[in-house]
């Protein structure tokens, strides 16, 4: 499906692999009229822009060229996928020192001409760099989202789906808290067509360990892992500026949230034009919310040792 229904704008900044393919397939499905590409290397950015623009002739009529910080004026949405991303067996965690580093000066240029859009983040350790991206910008806290659990919750139902045979997109079920490591998935609320989906003690084991490894395993495989964020990140953009209302596991700052408070993680969030416009009210017991609160833990651990 190609819907674009109103004149918007969205800058990608850092356009290796995961935010040229984002560029890609926002171009393909035809979701912005602008949009526009920087990157520490310049020439990468050009690189990109000449390239898909090569193909314009073949698609729609999205305006896209590799622009600087000034272009973030009329933005949208800035998408920050820019920094190092993991090695083999390296943790997300791991990425934490390298990538808070560049956020100080990329989120000083993007309020430098922006203060109304909304700040996306994907770059790891996903949900620590929004929580930075929050406190460094002064934006509300509705405007400044991470991918957070969306993709993980993705991997989750398909291979949910895979198990059952039934097509991903009539799972519902939702992995939570970070993306990474301490990850919780929902095995309670894991259904189709609202009837609970019954699993052995192995399928859930196999099934979850899948999920949680699927970066580690992409990663050994070919390098870095690209398409399926970029789908998902897409799916965030188009539920901001088409103003669904969609409900999508973002990460976003929670407040007194099954105990947790003032730290980032992937809930089910509705997200529409004002970008994440509520956090539905889970109530999560037993294994579920401890391991929930586990996540929080962990990173707000993390997030001490950083000087905010
Ligand atoms: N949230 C998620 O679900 C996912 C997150 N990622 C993360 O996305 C990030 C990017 O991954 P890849 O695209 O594979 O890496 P990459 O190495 O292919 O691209 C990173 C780009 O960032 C640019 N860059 C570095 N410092 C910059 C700065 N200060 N300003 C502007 N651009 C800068 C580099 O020049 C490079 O083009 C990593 O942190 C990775 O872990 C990757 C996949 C999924
Ligand atoms: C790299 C990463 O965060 C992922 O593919 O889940």
């Amino acid at each position: 499906m190609t819907t674009q229904l109103r004149s918007s704008r969205v800058v990608i900044i850092g356009t290796g692999a995961v935010g040229a393919t984002t560029a890609y397939t926002l171009l393909l499905r035809e979701r912005v009229s602008e949009l526009v590409l920087i990157d520490a290397n310049k020439e990468r950015a050009l690189g990109e822009a000449l390239d898909m623009n090569h193909g314009m002739p073949f698609t729609g009529g999205v305006k896209l060229w590799a622009g600087d910080y000034s272009d973030c004026k009329d933005a949208d949405i800035i998408i920050i996928a820019a920094g190092a991303s993991q090695a083999p067996g390296e943790t997300r965690i791991d990425l934490l020192k390298r990538n808070a580093s560049i956020f100080d000066s990329i989120i000083k240029n993007i309020v430098k001409y922006n203060d109304h859009g909304i700040i996306l983040v994907a770059t790891n350790p996903v949900d620590i760099l929004s929580y930075v991206s929050l406190k460094k910008s002064g934006f509300p806290s509705n405007r400044v989202i991470g991918s957070g659990t969306l993709l993980d919750s993705a991997r989750f139902r398909y291979l949910i789906g895979q198990n059952k045979k039934i097509n991903p997109r009539s799972i519902h079920a939702h992995i939570i808290g970070e993306h990474g490591d301490t990850e919780v998935p929902l095995w309670s609320l894991a259904n189709v067509a609202g009837i609970d989906l019954e699993f052995t003690e192995e399928d859930r084991t196999n099934i979850f360990n899948s999920t949680k490894n699927a970066a580690y395993e992409i990663i050994n495989a070919k390098g870095a892992t690209f398409y399926a964020i970029a789908l998902a990140l897409d799916r965030i953009v188009t539920s901001i500026l088409q103003d669904e209302g969609s409900v999508l596991n973002v990460s976003t700052l929670l407040n007194d949230y099954n105990g947790v408070s003032d730290v980032y993680l992937g809930v089910p969030s509705i997200v529409d034009r004002n970008g994440v416009r509520e956090v539905l009210d889970l109530k999560l017991d037993g294994e579920e919310l401890e391991k929930f609160q586990h996540s929080a833990n962990k990173l707000k651990e993390e997030i001490e040792k950083l000087e905010l």
